[in-house]
């Protein structure tokens, strides 16, 4: 076993950070006496901070950099919030572990009301997401949706000052920043489904770097992996990306893997939902043959119509 440093490639983010070491720590538990370093990569997501990003040119804006640095080798392993990870494989790396799974939910933050549901006709809800604001205007079609990107402290920090009435983010990201005490309400995941991947960190590796890979699926949690293979599957079957709202649920009980997904036209005007069931044994089967029965009810053409309609 080689001495020098393990090298963890992370965005500089203070939420990338949080992760990047929660996963040193978990990795020095099993990897010990060998040091584990943490390197810092800016990428394109972190470098454009004034535009949507839903505009960005599409895939891997948060990630590519770093997936670029583990194929230079100048990191050993990337630490990836997994909805950022696009599910398009990349030849070299490997997606090789997911600890344990954080919250999974959308969450309203507001410093005028305690519910969405208290929200007046017209409020201003900022979001950067195609997700939420295709769920929201599916829900509640009164309310005015504009972007907000940049850090969780940023936006916070925008909403006080720029008067704006509510937000949705990750709830993940909140608890992990310790920013919990913003959250108003976790959104009802009955109309309100997370992105693909939420909650969940994970851990990508050069293919054939057997040595890592072997320390870092040490750090694997089987629960959270089995329901990432199901919604990345799902996603990669419906080919939408991050340009096409998307949504899903998980669950495992008693070896039974549940996934409801859901697809939205982006003005929310048009949503399909749909759930299926499999052994925890076949996440790839559970996730793929959801996405091709919201294929049969039609999930094409709202997908179709959205690239017209974004042009
Ligand atoms: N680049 C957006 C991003 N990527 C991961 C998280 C939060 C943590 C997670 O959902 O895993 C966020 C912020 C948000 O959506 O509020």
């Amino acid at each position: 076993m080689s001495e020098r440093p393990l090298r963890l490639g992370t965005r500089g983010s203070p939420l990338a950070l949080w992760q990047a070491h929660d996963i040193a720590e978990r990795l020095r538990a099993v990897i010990a006496p060998r040091i584990v370093e943490i390197v810092r990569i800016e990428t394109h997501g972190d470098r454009i901070q004034d535009q949507p990003l839903s505009q960005m040119g599409g895939f891997g804006v948060f990630t590519r950099a770093i997936q670029q640095a583990l194929l230079d080798g100048t990191v050993d392993l990337a630490v990836h919030s997994l909805k950022d990870l696009p599910t398009i494989p990349v030849p070299g790396l490997a997606l090789t572990a997911t600890p344990p799974r954080g919250p999974v939910g959308d969450v309203l933050l507001s410093e005028k009301y305690e519910r969405f549901d208290d929200l007046p006709q017209g409020a201003v809800i900022a979001t950067s997401s195609l997700r939420r604001r295709a769920q929201i205007l599916n829900e509640r079609p009164d309310l005015r949706l504009i972007e907000m990107r940049g850090n969780i402290d940023t936006r916070l920090r925008k909403m006080r000052e720029q008067g704006i009435d509510g937000m949705i983010l990750a709830e993940a990201g909140l608890i992990r920043l310790g920013l919990g005490e913003h959250i108003r309400e976790v959104l009802p995941s009955r109309w309100m489904l997370p992105a693909v991947g939420q909650g969940a960190i994970g851990l990508e590796c050069r293919a054939d770097d057997a040595e890592t890979r072997h320390w870092v699926e040490a750090v694997n949690d089987p629960d959270t992996w089995a329901r990432i293979q199901a919604e990345r599957a799902m996603l990669a079957t419906l080919g939408g990306g991050c340009l096409v709202p998307i949504g899903v649920t998980s669950r495992i009980v008693a070896g039974t893997l549940t996934l409801r997904g859901t697809v939205l036209s982006t003005d929310g005007t048009r949503r399909l939902i749909d759930e299926l069931s499999g052994p925890v044994e076949k996440p790839l089967n559970v996730g793929a043959e959801l996405a091709a029965q919201l294929v049969s009810a039609g999930a094409n053409s709202i997908l179709a119509s959205d690239a017209i309609d974004s042009r």
